[in-house]
């Protein structure tokens, strides 16, 4: 039996990187070709969307399964369709393991402890993809119920070599209106949740250097995201904001430790959609969409490798 962690990092030291694809699918952003075919197969728009976004994140995962250890779907979109999406949702999470790749679900769960114990149940395979229905190695979580319910995840996670990340600073611009809410004593909302998590990370698939209770923090801070290594360093974080919503190499690079690992950093619509960006479309334009997404996975690879010491990992690995 091997812990989410360590499944993780063993995954990261085999691809050389710790760039993590997320599966957004938009519906008008989709290559047109994979659209039309799917509204020609189904009458009904939910199933034609359904199919069409299954296909979409099968070959992505094709794409990239080689070069990431990890891809993390956004569950939005396919709940957005009803029971068709969730339906798609498992079989894509299927299908990422299926692969070799470490699947995060990004469904951001959380409510009263026995319910949130439902929720664990559904989306926390672990080690074991026949345990859940929506099988993931790990699982987005919202603490603002308290740290009561953050504990069915953290038995779940014991019991079955899971993950969860818990939202701790989020990417988003209005992150502060909440999160950096100070009590008395000056602490903010954020650091007492990032206390918390960093104690459960030694309560769940602990392996010595890191537990596998992570955190969600964004790129797009990056004075907190330094801050919140230093006062969580058994946390593994999971890293959004790099790429469409600015965040850089340069502002994730204090969130690796010396041996490059601790930490994932997430791109979604980049990679997704690259084909529709300046920067890949003139090059491949839609027909190529998955070579531009294959171009914009190596070029994160590579801006992680200049400029963070996870990256070094790959460039040793390289000279040797
Ligand atoms: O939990 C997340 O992944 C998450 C947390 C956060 O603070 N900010 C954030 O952007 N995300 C998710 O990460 C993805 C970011 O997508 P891109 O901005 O397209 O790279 C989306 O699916 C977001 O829902």
């Amino acid at each position: 039996m091997a812990s989410f962690v360590s499944r993780l990092h063993q995954a990261i030291r085999t691809k050389k990187t710790a760039a993590l694809v997320g599966l957004d699918p938009r519906w008008e952003q989709l290559p047109v070709r994979i659209r039309r075919a799917a509204e020609e197969m189904y009458d009904d728009p939910a199933a034609a969307k359904a199919a069409a976004f299954e296909e979409f994140c099968v070959r992505l995962i094709d794409v990239v399964a080689p070069l990431v250890p990890a891809i993390k779907p956004q569950a939005a979109f396919f709940e957005e369709l009803g029971p068709d999406g969730s339906v798609a949702l498992a079989r894509v999470i299927r299908y990422g393991r299926a692969q070799g790749l470490i699947v995060i679900c990004d469904a951001k769960r959380g409510d009263i402890g026995s319910t949130a114990e439902a929720y664990a149940k559904a989306y926390l395979a672990g080690e074991d993809p026949q345990a859940a229905p929506y099988a993931a190695d790990a699982l987005t979580v919202n603490p603002y119920l308290g740290e009561d319910t953050l504990q069915p995840f953290v038995e779940l996670c014991q019991k079955r070599e899971a993950g969860i990340y818990v939202l701790v600073r989020t990417s988003n611009p209005g992150a502060a209106t909440f999160q950096n809410h100070q009590n008395k004593e000056g602490q903010t909302l954020y650091e007492q949740v990032a206390e918390t998590v960093e104690k459960l990370a030694l309560q769940a698939g602990f392996d010595g250097n890191y537990g596998s209770i992570g955190a969600v923090v964004g790129a797009t801070y990056p004075r907190e995201l330094k801050d919140l290594r230093e006062k969580m360093p058994h946390v593994p974080l999971l890293i959004p904001g790099y790429g469409a919503q600015g965040g850089n190499a340069a502002d994730v690079a204090a969130a690796f430790d010396s041996a490059g690992l601790g930490a994932i950093v997430n791109s979604s619509r980049a990679i997704n959609f690259a084909f529709r960006s300046l920067a890949y479309a003139e090059s491949f334009g839609e027909k190529q969409w998955e070579a531009a997404a294959e171009a914009a996975t190596r070029a994160m690879i590579a801006d992680l490798a200049a400029n963070t010491p996870a990256g070094q990992l790959m460039v040793d690995s390289k000279e040797a």
